[in-house]
């Protein structure tokens, strides 16, 4: 792959040069971390839509290189490509709004879900493997030792016993190891956007800055509705159709993410009846589970003022404990608040210290998400409900007590105030993330579950709005319609038991290869002859 930017892909276009109605075989809705290796795959025997309501990344320096992470997180503008949005216990979050979806955005870490998961939702181990290398051999790089603190916390964590030291591997396993990333060892970030290099141009479309309003479907002369059609608006708000073209095997796959693509079927009539008609939304089909059941793993993290300058760091060290957390070392940036004045800016700017967080890896704790209104642009209302169950809040609470040896290890000793007690660092946390203490106790040495509480941050690994079992089939069909799929985070209803964005790259590779393979079944030659295709105009060009 070539890594220059700004990449110009021949078939990505603005919204507004679409035609007003066009002809497909798949329409993927979301140009995302896993919307793209599907389309980039399906594209071979197939014409193949993308839509995605973001920008480029090639052109935003805050998306292509690790020094603009958190510069990135915190841009507030209305096309930022961190969409911002506070949860009902009001928790901050955030979603993407980019082609590449959240791979643009994140933090790089890179690693394969476990064994135990792939066995769980019934995959091909063998496909899954593929998939997996595909991803590795085009966007993932080996981690490097990059500073003495990243060092210093590594033997920490050993030595806090968390092991034992798998070195590097991006398999899913019980100890402390470094794991693959997306970023290059010059700092520049690989993202979903890269694989669609491997798209075939004559095969596919993507229009940036699209928005789907809705799916568009008809029941006319069958026993059940089937999807057909998508409405989407370009950014000045001019209205577009994209149809399937006929055929058995032509399909609109929703990869809107955890967040949008709950919301785009409750858009087009796929939800809870009554919240639906509550916003007088024409049902569909009476989906009761649509947006029930999301849940995003807990985070509490630890800032660690250091003596020593830090170098920035972030995403290739993890410590997967025994009782199912994650400890997450990071470091040498003003992580987890904006600076919003230019005191907090120079001071970012001197930032000195890292952050130990940990993760519960499987959350009990579920919640939902509702519409607010009809408007795609407005974020919905979600409510993970963090700790409300007794489990999570344990695992909170066993995970910092490891972070406790951590930071007290002789092999971190370098990296910590001599004069700091983990209990003087817990209320400096507290005061870093800016928490009113009112009510709080007087040190929250002495009440670590209400430091998990209080303390609760997003780690924006969402899932579970449109489940498999209860939303969409194992093949991740929707339930009750035809020729509509929804394909992203939003359908796991367990944590792939790490970071996810392996696993939905894989996904979208694994389900290309299938869909495909399915296609090529039932047709004998790729379906290159539908009428009324934008192939003609672009084509004339
Ligand atoms: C700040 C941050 C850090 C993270 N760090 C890591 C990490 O280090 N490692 C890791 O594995 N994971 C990490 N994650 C999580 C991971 O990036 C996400 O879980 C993953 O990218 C989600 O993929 P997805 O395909 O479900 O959705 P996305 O990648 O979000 O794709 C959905 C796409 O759909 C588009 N869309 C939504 N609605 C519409 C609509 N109506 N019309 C058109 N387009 C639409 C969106 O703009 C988006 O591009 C992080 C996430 C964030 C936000």
């Amino acid at each position: 792959l070539s890594y220059q930017v700004p990449i110009n892909y021949s078939f990505m276009k603005d919204g507004s040069d679409a035609p007003t109605e066009s002809y497909y075989d798949y329409i993927v809705v979301g140009g995302g971390t896993t919307g793209i290796p599907l389309a980039t795959t399906l594209s071979w025997a197939s014409r193949v839509l993308v839509l995605e309501r973001g920008g480029s990344p090639y052109a935003n320096s805050n998306i292509t290189n690790l020094s603009g992470f958190t510069s990135g997180l915190c841009d507030p503008s209305p096309t930022s490509p961190a969409q911002r949005f506070v949860s009902e216990e009001g928790v901050s979050n955030i979603r993407a709004r980019v082609l590449g979806g959240g791979t643009c955005i994140n933090a790089g870490f890179y690693s394969r879900a476990s064994r135990d998961f792939v066995a769980e939702v019934g995959w091909d181990a063998a496909l899954v493997n593929r998939s997996y290398s595909w991803v590795e051999d085009l966007l993932v790089q080996e981690p490097w030792v990059s500073s003495p603190w990243q060092s210093a916390a590594r033997h920490g964590l050993v030595e806090a016993g968390v092991t034992p030291d798998n070195g590097f591997t991006n398999d899913h396993l019980v100890g402390t190891k470094y794991s693959g990333t997306t970023f290059d060892r010059e700092g520049r970030r690989h993202t979903a956007a890269d694989l669609l290099q491997q798209a075939n141009p004559e095969g596919i479309a993507v229009f940036l800055n699209s928005t789907a309003h809705r799916i568009l479907f008809t029941s006319k002369g069958r026993s059940r509705p089937i999807a057909y059609g998508v409405i989407f608006t370009d950014s000045d708000g001019a209205e577009h159709k994209a149809f399937l073209s006929n055929g058995p095997n032509n399909e609109i796959v929703v990869s809107a993410g955890t967040i949008g693509s709950p919301q785009l079927l409750m858009l087009s009539g796929v939800g809870p009846k009554d919240h639906l008609q509550s916003l007088g939304i024409d049902v569909v089909i009476d989906h009761p589970f649509v947006g029930q059941g999301i849940f995003d793993n807990p985070y509490n993290a630890i800032y660690i003022p250091s003596p020593s300058p830090v170098e920035m760091f972030i995403g290739q060290l993890v410590s997967i404990t025994a009782f199912d957390s994650y400890i997450v070392p990071l470091a040498g940036a003003r992580f987890f608040t904006c600076p919003s004045t230019a005191a907090e800016e120079a001071e970012a700017s001197s930032f000195r210290g890292g952050f130990i967080g940990t993760k519960v890896g499987k959350p009990r704790s579920r919640g939902h998400l509702r519409l607010l209104d009809t408007n795609p642009g407005t974020n919905p209302s979600v409510a993970f409900n963090y700790y409300n169950e007794r489990e999570d809040v344990d695992t909170c609470v066993k995970g910092l007590e490891t972070i406790e040896r951590v930071v007290m290890s002789g092999a971190f000793s370098e990296f910590r105030r001599s004069d700091a007690s983990f209990g003087s660092l817990l209320d400096g946390t507290v005061e870093y993330l800016g928490i009113a203490r009112r009510g709080r106790p007087e040190s929250y040495s002495q009440s670590l579950e209400q430091y998990c509480r209080d303390t609760v941050m997003p780690v924006w690994h969402y899932h579970g709005s449109c489940q498999v079992g209860r939303v969409v089939d194992r093949d991740y069909r929707v339930l009750g319609v035809d020729a509509l799929r929804v394909l992203d985070g939003s359908v796991f209803g367990a944590s792939p038991g790490t970071n996810p964005q392996a696993t939905l790259m894989m996904l979208g590779r694994y389900m290309g290869v299938k869909m495909q393979a399915e296609r090529l079944r039932t047709e004998e030659a790729p379906n290159w002859q539908h009428g009324g295709s934008w192939f003609g105009s672009w084509d004339q060009e």
